[in-house]
């Protein structure tokens, strides 16, 4: 039977994951594909962790670099994380002719369009499902099921750390710094939890998903991001009363006249989204993605965005794939961002400014006659109009939180307003939260 060699970079959460699946479902795997799939060799810094699995088999080494130039193996599984030394592991492999499996977002948002084209050129895939929505095969649905359609808009809760985080505030009354501990110890927070918390982890999965979406160049860099770190028990307790559950929510959609692509518009922040939608129903490390096309109409994909199991059911289901057209060949798969590598266009990010929403703001103002009316007559200059307002009990420092609902209005416009408003004696400049609402998802 034939057999695809697989060695494996990282013995952490998710290469631990890989490596039970391909040990354990070693029969129904090959039943599936006809084929064999098997792990050969494995490294990891510290080989002296009892992983619980059986390794008898397998070589194992301190060093990656054994198994990116190793004769035996024609597929390599990147699961260290990072950007460096990830990249140049990759890179090696693809020069020594293996394909190569990762969930690794940083590097894909990162690298990916210098990574994309060596593949290319060598005839070799790289397959990177779990990079984006953990054990959700939502690449491979905008990449092969929605290929006929040209894409509207892509809405996503894409951490899994932080819905876990913000599900527990609003259900538990939990702290922020323990329900992040939590996430940690359960293997879903990136070796740097800044990553999650600060929007940044979503902000890669997002320009990946809008560059396959949009067939444009991955411009991570260029998305407008904002996390959680600022998001109070009091503000999901707000945001509720008014109708709405705070997500992070990354988007992406494309501008231009006659259906061309000109622009394309990518933010990643907390966003206020209505209690009845789907969306709002995404709790825990579960992630959601809702994609538009214009014949399929409105598509969502739901699924544990993080965590061992479901993540390595992604990278395995990678690995089968690239498995299935071994050795002969690989033209069946699509190429790994959905449109033939020359016909990726590079599109301008739409810049925030120009971008379109309603807001919920919130401030501390101090607790005095005709302040209100002072913030509501800025906001009437910029033609902002309000949807509600709702003046919050007074706290121990004297000062009042106000929350407003606006209607819509461009982003530069109202940090024009909100620059003037913290600029108002009576507002307290450094304690102003503004988040967008979204009403499209479904
Ligand atoms: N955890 C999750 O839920 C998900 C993770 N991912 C992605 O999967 C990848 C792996 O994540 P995860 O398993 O959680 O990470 P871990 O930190 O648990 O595992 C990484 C492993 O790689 C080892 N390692 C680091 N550098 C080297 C090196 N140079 N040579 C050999 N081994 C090395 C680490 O050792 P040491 O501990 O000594 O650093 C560690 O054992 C990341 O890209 C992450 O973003 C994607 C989706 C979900
Ligand atoms: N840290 C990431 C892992 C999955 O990509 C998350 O919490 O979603």
């Amino acid at each position: 039977m034939t057999e695809l060699r697989v060695g494996l970079l990282g013995l952490g959460t998710i290469g631990v994951g890989v490596a039970r699946i391909l040990i354990e479902q070693k029969e129904l795997i090959s039943r599936r594909l006809g084929k064999e799939v098997r792990l050969v060799a494995a490294a990891d810094r510290d080989l002296a962790t009892d992983r619980g699995l059986d390794f008898s088999d397998i070589r194992l080494s301190d060093d990656a670099n054994d198994i990116v130039t190793a004769d035996d193996v024609d597929l390599v599984v990147e699961l260290i994380g990072g950007y460096e030394p990830a990249r140049s592991f990759v890179m090696t492999a693809l020069e020594h002719g293996k394909h190569v499996v990762t969930a690794n977002k940083a590097l894909i948002a990162k690298h990916g369009e210098e990574l994309f084209p060596v593949a290319a050129e060598k005839g070799l895939q790289i397959g990177f499902e779990a990079a984006v929505g953990g054990g959700i095969p939502c690449m491979k649905a905008l990449r092969e099921g929605l290929a006929a359609n040209a894409i509207e808009s892509v809405y996503g809760i894409l951490n899994g750390t932080c819905n876990f985080i913000l599900t527990k505030m609003e259900n538990e009354g939990a702290d922020y710094a323990d329900v992040l501990k939590e996430a940690q110890a359960l293997g879903y927070a990136e070796a740097d939890p800044t990553f999650d918390v600060e929007g940044i982890d979503t902000a890669q999965k997002l320009s990946i998903l809008a560059a396959m979406a949009f067939g444009s160049k991955i411009k991570f860099e260029e998305v407008f991001t904002e996390g959680i770190s600022k998001i109070t028990a009091a503000d999901i307790e707000s945001a509720h009363e008014m109708g709405y559950r705070i997500k992070l929510l990354g988007i992406a959609k494309p501008h231009g006249a006659e259906g061309e692509v000109e622009t394309v518009e990518m933010r990643v922040h907390p966003t206020l989204v209505p209690l009845a939608s789907q969306m709002a129903q995404v709790s825990d490390s579960y992630n959601a993605v809702q994609i538009s096309g214009d014949f399929v109409e409105h598509t969502m994909y739901f699924g544990r965005g993080a965590g061992e199991r479901p993540t390595a059911s992604a990278v395995v289901a990678d690995i089968m794939d690239i498995a299935s057209g071994f050795p002969d060949g690989i033209a069946h798969l699509a190429p790994p961002m959905g449109f033939v590598q020359s016909s990726r266009r590079d599109k301008p990010t739409m810049p925030m400014a120009d971008t379109e929403c309603e807001y919920f703001i919130r401030l501390m103002v101090k607790d005095k006659p005709g302040v209100i009316a002072s913030v509501t007559s800025i906001l009437a200059d910029h033609r902002i109009s309000l949807e509600a307002l709702i003046q919050k009990e007074r706290h121990a420092s004297h000062n009042v939180p106000i929350v407003m609902l606006t209607h819509e209005t461009t982003e530069g416009n109202l940090q024009a307003a909100i620059s003037r408003i913290t600029g108002l004696e009576a507002v307290e400049e450094d304690d102003v939260l503004i988040l967008r609402k979204e009403s499209a998802v479904a």
